[in-house]
């Protein structure tokens, strides 16, 4: 249902606009969201897309915004919050970038406690995304309710106990899709290296992902019997998960996640400072 919340985004990248792409004219009327952004092709774009409002500069607009979204990455992050700050009283901040601690968005917004870290990823262009979420103390339930609102107009939410989980979420899910892009990228390659058109490639190896996933999400049984059922003996999957086995390849992919969770303790501490 379509109500009338007003939702500021400073940064009106990629992430912002999978969000905004999702909120527009479902959780709010494209008219209630304001979007600041550097970059006029980017206003234009989504101005046209989604009749959202926009600046070129941090405006006074923001002030009559219930909710201030933070889009802009990690390390544009402190300038742009120190000159949203005279625009900030009791709105609620919440914060989508990686790494950046609320303890130090709450410093540069001059004390400001009404802060939600998020972690949400791409698919909320379509209504799929999850997001990761945790509120500072100074946060009411009604700001609390708004903030789950909001990315549950765009997917699932799971909120969390401690900050220091958001990093980890980070590598998950909000880094996964790139992973998962990756995976049919190589399944791509490897249906054309053997012998078979890039639009087969590319239609047999998403619709792989589509149909697994579903399957998954739809089951009672973890993933690990799921593949052993495709797994029959001495067959075809068989032969390639051993190849991957040998590859070391799920080593691999814990060891990644795990850089992209320290990585985003990095850009916290990095760009965290003063
Ligand atoms: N992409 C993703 O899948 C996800 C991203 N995030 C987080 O979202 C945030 C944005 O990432 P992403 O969308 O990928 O990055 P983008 O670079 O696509 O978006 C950031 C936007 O902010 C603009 N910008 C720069 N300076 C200002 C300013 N002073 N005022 C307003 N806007 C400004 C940038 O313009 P310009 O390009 O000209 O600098 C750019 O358009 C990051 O903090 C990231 O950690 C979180 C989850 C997933
Ligand atoms: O790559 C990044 O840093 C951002 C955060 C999660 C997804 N994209």
């Amino acid at each position: 249902m379509q109500g009338n919340l007003k939702i500021g985004f400073i940064g009106g990248g990629n992430m912002a606009s999978a969000l905004i792409g999702g909120l527009a004219g479902k959780l709010t009327a494209g008219a209630n969201i304001h979007v600041v952004d550097p970059n006029a092709d980017a206003l234009q774009k989504l101005q046209s897309t989604f009749g959202v409002t926009t600046s070129p500069q941090i405006d006074a607009a923001l002030a009559q915004c219930e909710v201030i979204v933070l889009s802009v990455k990690p390390q544009q992050m402190k300038d742009v919050v120190q000159q949203l700050r005279p625009h900030v009283s009791k709105q609620l901040v919440l914060s989508i970038a990686a790494g950046i601690r609320a303890v130090d968005l709450s410093r540069w917004l001059g004390g400001h406690a009404a802060i939600v870290r998020t972690m949400p990823n791409t698919p909320a262009l379509i209504g799929k995304g999850i997001t990761g979420m945790v509120a500072m103390d100074g946060v009411s339930d009604a700001q609390r309710n708004a903030a789950d609102a909001i990315m549950r107009a765009v997917g699932a939410t799971v909120w969390l106990d401690n900050e220091s989980l958001i990093d980890p979420v980070t590598a998950v899910s909000g880094s996964g899709p790139a992973y998962v892009f990756y995976f049919i990228e190589a399944m791509q390659q490897a249906a054309q290296e053997m012998g078979l058109t890039a639009e087969q490639g590319n239609q047999l190896a998403i619709e792989t992902f589509v149909g697994a996933a579903q399957l998954a999400a739809n089951s009672t049984d973890p993933v690990s019997v799921l593949r052993e059922r495709v797994t029959s003996k001495g067959g075809t999957t068989y032969a390639a998960l051993t190849s991957m086995d040998g590859s070391g390849v799920k080593d691999a992919i814990v060891k990644a996640l795990k850089a992209a969770a320290a990585r985003g303790k990095e850009l916290g501490e990095e760009f965290g400072k003063d």
